[in-house]
């Protein structure tokens, strides 16, 4: 694609109008998008405006249909969105794919996540806070070398511009570079530098002086410069982010085509590359690679004029592989020098020992893509292999002598077969663990019989000579759904052991006959949901004591947990007014209500079909009839476009998926809707339930697709995205 057709490409494919239809399942996008550009906005230098014809029907859910709310010109404050791309380990052939071999490598569950927050229009800044390695710098954007990235001569091929960096813009940009951390120590200057570099080459390929003023905050799981990918996950990010603001991007979205999803993907892996050229020097493109599309690859750059091979192995077995951190800093741009001036002084050896490795990979892949790859025959083929690999790249002279021992370490334990990953000089080695070393249920380090313990010792070696092994610790799996579980549920078992002992002086602890303890917390959160599991698991009763602005689905959850009597703040049925909404199209019972006669829709032409009645039954029209004389039910009707803006909103500020026949009730508490449609203003004092029915009919991509259609509804409900007046300035206790 030529430059030029990037902007061909930016005009067609703004975030709203996609209409590409009737095919589903788009590959798994590694780079994940949460909340979403709006594109209406005038980015990417306000070149363009959508171009999309807002009357053709649009495709939801694979319903042609017409679009859910007309869009307004212009929305100068996008909302926020997150990028997000997984880190990756090297299986087989790092180094040697550097110079034209094929290698193996494979996404792993550490990610990047990138926050993009658009600044108020007056601001003209640019602001990188990136914690994980300090760096908070801000540039002014007219400040920046605009001309230079502008100028005629520059407007190269597409490909080009993608597979190698400009000189003379790097060092233009390099005035930019040289302020950042200027007073830092090297190493540490050297590592916010290249970050930043990698952001601004890209800001300045991708955006324009016109650009909107934003802060970019990333946080990662990668650990930074140990061979896991941790530049490629955060260029992956970076790439992602800018396209998508300068409109590049038109997805996910359930219908668009796999074609153009994966056209996308490419786009994303080609700037992201740029990226690794800013941080590597020389990125043979694998990490990138891996990072943009998930699951393994298996990948080959023979010319660097041309795009590389890649095979995406989306069913490469799940290998028990053990990855161990050896603590020693490393660079890869100094690895794959050091490399590439070995093979400048001895090419003929250099040679044989890429095409060595280049065997290895090709091997592993024919085991890894066979009949069956997690056999132990399978294990014992690919675990000599990664012996012979580490030889050879230890030949390279990219091993480590911290890496050397723990290879001793684990060869003497007899668990496994291990190499370095990545650059090497450091940083990170995976162990592929032998058959049975790995089996227990309990942990997945401590297998069973001879080999478990082999592997507990290993590991007790490791860690008193300073090894450190990557683990994910997933504490959202605990009962409670949070870390909380933790050090409540300790709290509630060492209280009532003490008790125990206390009352019955001999007891065993477990001694059941005694009178219960009731715990009591005074939180409406996740600390009181582990409360409730705590207590229920120890069989005791639990009530939570909760501020009166804690939200109605808080407190249903401490209910369904099993939250013992007096929740505060639930009201009686007596003093309670129903509101039954429904949706425009699907209004059966508001009609009825507003005739004084049960009526029957022709048909329902809302799209929240679930739960829509064509004609609502006799009981039901006779019980609103009443409750609507005496004042204590009241019928309500948003839009399709309300019920799907509940829907987004309850996404991004409960983290929980509703359907659009749910998300009409959740609209309720954004922007002033309960006080409408009850006709008059709640006072803090009172309580909202709202009954999330739930649902089914619904995914992150059909609610992406809708926000995308009518996130203009966002405005009037939020500052930057974020839900500052739940459920209503009016209606929320303490103005929560
Ligand atoms: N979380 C992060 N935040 C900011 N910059 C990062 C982060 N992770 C990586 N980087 C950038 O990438 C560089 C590390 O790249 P590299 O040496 O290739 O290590 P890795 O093997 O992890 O990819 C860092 O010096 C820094 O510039
Ligand atoms: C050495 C190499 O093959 C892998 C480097 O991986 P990492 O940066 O150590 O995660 C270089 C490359 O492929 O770009």
């Amino acid at each position: 694609m030529e430059h030029g057709e990037l902007e061909e490409h930016r005009r067609k494919h703004t975030m709203n109008g996609v209409r590409s239809k009737g095919v589903k399942g788009q590959p798994q996008a590694s780079p994940r998008m949460n909340g979403h550009v709006n594109g209406t906005a005038s980015q990417g230098g306000g070149r363009e405006k959508d171009e999309s014809s807002e009357d053709e029907a649009s495709a939801v859910n694979g319903h042609t249909r017409r679009p859910l709310h007309g869009r307004k010109e212009s929305n100068p404050l996008a909302p926020p969105f997150i990028v997000s791309a997984p880190g990756k380990t090297i299986v087989y052939g790092e180094h040697a794919v550097v110079h034209g071999k094929a290698a193996i490598a494979a996404a792993i569950s550490l990610r990047s996540y990138l926050l993009c927050t658009t600044l108020s229009k007056s601001k003209r800044t640019l602001c990188l806070q990136f914690p994980d390695i300090g760096l908070d710098h801000t540039w002014h954007i007219p400040d920046l070398p605009w001309t230079a990235f502008k100028h005629s001569s520059r407007r190269k091929r597409y490909y080009d511009l993608v597979t190698t960096l400009d000189q003379e813009l790097v060092d233009a940009m390099q005035p930019h570079i040289t302020t950042v951390s200027s007073k830092a120590k090297p190493s540490v200057q050297q590592r916010h530098q290249q970050a930043a570099s990698a952001f601004l080459y890209l800001f300045l390929s991708l955006g324009s002086e016109n650009s909107p003023p934003c802060t970019y905050a990333l946080r990662s799981t990668v650990p930074v410069g140990v061979g896991l990918g941790s530049s490629a996950s955060i260029c992956v990010c970076i790439s992602t982010a800018l396209l998508l603001q300068c409109r590049a991007l038109s997805g996910p979205h359930p219908d668009q085509m796999s074609k153009e999803a994966e056209e996308q993907l490419e786009r994303i892996n080609r700037w992201a590359f740029v990226g690794e050229l800013l941080i590597h020097g020389n990125p043979s493109g694998v990490d990138n690679t891996v990072a943009t599309n998930g699951h393994a690859v298996l990948f080959q750059r023979k010319d660097y004029r041309k795009p590389p091979a890649v095979e995406i192995l989306r069913d490469f077995p799940e290998l028990p592989l053990l990855l161990i951190d050896t603590g020693q800093a490393k660079s890869t741009a100094t690895e794959v020098a050091k490399v590439g001036h070995l093979k400048t002084a001895h090419p003929e050896v250099t040679g044989l020992v890429f095409d060595a490795i280049d065997s290895i990979t090709r091997s592993a892949h024919s085991i890894v893509t066979g009949e069956n790859p997690g056999s132990e025959a399978s294990i014992t083929h690919l675990g000599e292999l990664m012996n012979v690999n580490h030889g050879l790249l230890t030949s390279l002279g990219v091993s480590h002598p911290r890496l050397e021992r723990l290879r001793y370490l684990v060869n003497e334990s007899g668990v496994g077969w291990t190499k370095l990953t990545g650059a090497g000089g450091g940083g990170c080695a995976i162990t592929l663990l032998k058959p049975g070393a790995s089996s227990s249920s309990d942990s997945h380090l401590n297998g069973d019989g001879a080999q478990g313990s082999a592997l507990q010792e290993l590991e007790r070696q490791l860690e008193a000579e300073g090894f450190a092994k990557i683990l994910l610790k997933l504490e959202h799996l605990q009962p409670s759904g949070s870390f909380k579980s933790r050090g409540v549920g300790n709290y509630c078992l060492q209280a009532l052991r003490n008790r125990r002992q206390a009352s019955t002086p001999g007891t065993h602890p477990e001694n059941k006959t005694e009178r219960k303890v009731h715990f009591y917390s005074s939180s409406g959160g996740n600390a009181g949901l582990a409360c409730v599991h705590a207590a229920r698991s120890l069989g005791c009763p639990a009530t939570v004591v909760v501020p009166l602005s804690t939200k109605p689905m808080m407190v249903e959850r401490l209910w369904a947990a099993g939250a013992h009597g007096g929740i505060e703040g639930r009201a009686g049925w007596e003093a309670t007014t129903v509101l039954a909404l429904e949706t425009r199209g699907a209004d059966s019972l508001a009609q009825s209500l507003e005739q004084g006669e049960l009526i029957t829709l022709p048909g329902i032409t809302s799209l929240a079909t679930s739960l829509g009645a064509t004609r609502v039954s006799e009981r039901t029209f006779e019980l609103a009839s009443k409750g609507q004389a005496s004042g204590r039910v009241r019928s309500a009707v948003l839009t399709d476009a309300e019920a799907a803006m509940g829907c987004w909103r309850f996404a991004d500020d409960e983290r929980t998926l509703v359907e659009l026949a749910c998300g009409v009730n959740v609209a309720l508490c954004y922007g002033g809707r309960l006080e409408k449609a009850l006709g008059r203003p709640v006072g803090r004092e009172e309580k909202v339930v709202i009954v999330v029915c739930g649902g089914q009919n619904v995914t992150t991509s059909m609610v992406e697709g809708w926000r995308l259609e009518c996130g203009d509804l966002d405005r009037a409900v939020t500052t930057n995205g974020h839900a500052e007046s739940v459920p209503s300035t009016v209606t929320a206790p303490n103005g929560v």
